[in-house]
């Protein structure tokens, strides 16, 4: 499958999650872009989409919703996954169906996987610095990358699975 791993990052940690998402994926012998949900302006060329952000004061980035919501009507026929990094909140091992399977709009609405970011205090401004201790997000950096790749194997199963799936319609003509 062509997939795009698109990613609303502040700092880099949410990048830095997004380019370990596509190794696994292309591992699993998927075709892989990653890039910032500001520079993609379409969805063309992609079979399907791994959309992750960054959260900040419980909320994911306000620039990866807006990239759900220009692109809607391109995202509608494809599959798409989601995950957020936070410090909060982080979604546990083993990761259920309900973590790995691909989610219908609005993205950030149901249930998706959180993984643990970073908060590195030497980037943040002094009004950021006081608001972490308020959302109860603390100098680490809290990224597991092996849950990481574990996320990003199942995901990859289930992308050759759709891709199987839109095979055999394409062969009987029902797509
Ligand atoms: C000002 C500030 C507010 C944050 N608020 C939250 C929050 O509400 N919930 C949470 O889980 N993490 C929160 N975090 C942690 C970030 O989500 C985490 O650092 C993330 O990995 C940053 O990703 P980025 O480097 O891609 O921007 C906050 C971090 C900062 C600096």
């Amino acid at each position: 499958m062509r997939v795009l791993v698109a990613i609303a990052s502040t700092y880099g940690a949410t990048a830095e999650i997004g380019e370990a998402v596509a190794a696994e994926l292309r591992q699993g012998g998927h075709d892989v872009d990653v890039r910032r949900v500001d520079s993609v302006e379409s969805l063309q060329g992609y079979d399907g989409v791994v959309l992750g952000s960054a959260v900040y004061i419980g909320r994911v980035l306000t620039s990866a919703r807006q990239f759900a919501a220009r692109l809607a009507e391109e995202f509608a026929p494809r599959p798409v996954w989601v995950f957020a990094s936070g410090m909060k909140s982080v979604t546990a091992y083993p990761l259920g169906a309900a973590f790995t399977s691909p989610v219908p709009p609005p993205y950030f609405g149901a249930r998706y996987a959180i993984f643990g970011g970073v908060v590195d205090r030497s980037k943040l401004g002094s009004a950021e610095r006081s608001l972490i201790g308020f959302v109860g997000a603390t100098h680490s950096d809290e990224r597991d990358f092996d849950l990481i790749a574990a996320w990003s194997g199942e995901v990859s199963v289930r992308m050759n699975q759709f891709d199987a799936l839109d095979r055999a319609r394409s062969a009987q003509g029902t797509r």
